[in-house]
């Protein structure tokens, strides 16, 4: 049987939350949202907070928030609400965040410029710990604090930095090829920009990002709201 799964498969399968049980993915999905949101409550001073005005903040109903973070084991005190730093503690156990995540990012070009420089990724507790490309004239090049290291030295990059999640941010049409690359040098995470799907085996989750693909969505919940579809 073929153990490998495309970029479609959503990471977060029957993670554990409370007692080990399993997350659900979309439930997974919306956890950063909802710790954003504590991390605003927080800087606001508060150390309580309601479902109401988590859920205001994060964009969901109150039901929704209750019932996400029940698969915490986390279901707030009546008439008190939810102690805003026990919860970003949990969340932030359940996500695997507690420890430091090095990640390492693959195709220094327009893009991967811009996300090695882009301060959320340390500020939401990941370190950038290697840049690779091909190109001879970015390989050795200083970016983001960090030396451009050729592709050709991956697994040895894998291996010092001790990286287990990547970006990759290089053309399609070697996205594979990098990707099996990575995955032989032992990283089981990899969040790729490359519009194309990927394969992996079973104990790596990948993670697509596509705007192009999120605009046809919007243009399709455009359409159908102009021809009266209603879509929704
Ligand atoms: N998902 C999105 O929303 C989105 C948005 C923009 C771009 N993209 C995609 O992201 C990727 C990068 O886009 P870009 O505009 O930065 O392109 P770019 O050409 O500026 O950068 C690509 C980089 O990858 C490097 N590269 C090529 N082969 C490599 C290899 N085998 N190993 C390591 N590095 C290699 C190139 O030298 C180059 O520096 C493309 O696949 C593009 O289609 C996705």
């Amino acid at each position: 049987m073929d153990d490998r799964r495309t970029a479609g498969r959503r990471a977060g399968d029957g993670r554990a939350g409370r007692d080990g049980q399993p997350v659900p993915p979309a439930t997974v999905g919306r956890l950063p949202g909802y710790l954003r949101a504590l991390e605003a409550t927080a800087s606001d001073g508060a150390v309580l907070t309601s479902s109401e005005e988590l859920a205001a903040r994060a964009g969901v109903t109150p039901a929704q928030l209750r019932k996400d973070l029940s698969f915490l084991g986390s279901y707030g005190r009546r008439g008190v609400g939810y102690d805003v730093g026990h919860l970003r503690e949990q969340i932030t156990v359940v996500l695997g965040l507690a420890d430091v995540r090095r990640v390492l990012l693959v195709g220094v070009g327009n893009l991967g410029h811009a996300l090695a420089n882009y301060a959320g990724i340390a500020e939401r507790g990941f370190v950038l710990v290697g840049l690779v490309d091909t190109d001879p004239s970015v390989v050795g090049t200083t970016v983001a604090g960090l030396e451009v290291e050729h592709a050709d030295d991956l697994r040895t990059v894998v291996h010092r930095t001790g990286a287990t999640i990547a970006v990759l941010t290089t053309p399609a049409a070697v996205a594979q090829r990098v990707c099996d690359e990575l995955v032989a040098a032992g990283v089981v995470g990899i969040l790729t920009f490359a519009p194309r799907a990927l394969r992996v085996p079973a104990h790596v989750d990948v993670r697509a990002v596509d705007v192009a693909s999120e605009l046809q969505i919007l243009a399709f919940h455009d359409r159908a709201r102009s021809v009266g579809g209603g879509a929704s």
